[in-house]
């Protein structure tokens, strides 16, 4: 070997390492955004598996959409998701889980935006400037990490019309002014849907069926149609759904009375509190139940489970 090129491989690597370890103990201070990293499948899987109650269908369809999308090295479209249900399902959540595994640092991630409708968008009279800001805010974070989250939460009192700005960075564009919005996630959560999800779980239930084999067939059609012709949907009459942009619907199923215990030992133990099956069962009972004549479904969800067990 000539001296002068082994100088020039060796200032070379040591170059390069010192770059990558300046790299590495930048990220270890500061957040940086890795779009490129693998999703860890496995704890994902647990994450849902062991933390998300009565919520079968979420939780497969989540697990296969985002291990599919991550898996995919040049998706042709962003991920769309559109989760509904009534309130205190679990879909915010679900969007927290899901948040923490694709950034570490979860909703409070640079990297993962949300956006509430009657907390950013309240005045109908600015749908047009808000139409600007958000495009604005959406490639302005996608141009600074491609792999960006935005969660929309209370989509259906969201104004009609506010959402479809965002079509043409959902769409199957490769890139738009120089960005690529194909590897960012959007989720949408709704209320709208969740008496189709309801009707749906009690006719089973009615029928002696068992909650977990309602499959997603039994309900994706009738939630995008139904989201689509519901005034009060946030995606009334959108063009997300006319030109088929959603990727996944993704019913919850309302809650029982057992999974509402299960949220009540969830609460405890993360409180570090000794499980208590009698304050348990106390806090359970508390809560409302419908139909007016089965008491199958908490009204609520699990709302409202972690101040009632303040109570005790
Ligand atoms: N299926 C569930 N499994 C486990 N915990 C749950 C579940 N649903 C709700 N919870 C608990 O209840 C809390 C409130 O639920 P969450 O905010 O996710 O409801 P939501 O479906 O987003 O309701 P809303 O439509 O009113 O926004 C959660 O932080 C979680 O602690």
């Amino acid at each position: 070997f000539e001296p002068i090129t082994v100088g020039i491989a060796i200032g070379a690597a040591s170059a390069l390492t010192g770059y990558l370890s300046y790299k590495d103990l930048y990220c270890r201070f500061a957040e940086c955004c890795r779009s490129e990293r693998p999703l860890n499948a496995s704890a994902l899987k647990q994450d849902l598996e062991e933390k998300l109650f009565g919520q079968h269908l979420a939780t497969e369809v989540i697990l296969k959409a985002l291990t599919g999308f991550k898996n995919n090295k040049n998706p042709k479209k962003p991920l769309t998701l559109s989760l509904h249900g009534w309130a205190g399902t679990g879909k915010n959540f679900v969007s927290q889980i899901v948040a923490e595994n694709l950034h570490p640092k979860g909703l409070k991630s640079n990297f993962v935006h949300l956006f509430v409708s009657t907390l950013h968008f309240p005045h109908e009279q600015h749908i047009k400037l808000y139409q600007d800001q958000l495009q604005r805010w959406i490639r302005g974070n996608v141009s600074a990490c491609a792999g960006s989250v935005f969660i929309f939460d209370e989509m259906d009192k969201l104004h009609p019309g506010v959402i479809d700005a965002i079509k043409p960075f959902l769409d199957y564009y490769e890139q738009i002014d120089g960005v690529s919005y194909r590897k960012a996630i959007f989720i949408f959560l709704s209320n709208a849907g969740g008496d189709l999800i309801t009707k749906t779980a009690l006719d089973f239930w009615r029928a002696g069926r068992k909650r977990e084999d309602i499959q997603l067939k039994d309900l994706e059609a009738v939630l995008s149609v139904g989201v689509f012709n519901n005034k009060h949907s946030g995606l009334w009459h959108s063009g997300l759904i006319d030109r088929n942009l959603i990727d996944y619907f993704i019913p919850f199923l309302p809650l029982e009375y057992r999974h509402v215990k299960m949220c009540v030992r969830a609460e405890m133990k993360a409180r570090g509190s000794a499980i208590d099956e009698d304050i348990i069962t106390r806090v359970a009972e508390e809560m409302t139940f419908f139909p007016k004549d089965e008491k199958i479904y908490s009204d609520k969800g699990c709302k409202t489970v972690q101040s009632r067990l303040d109570f005790y």
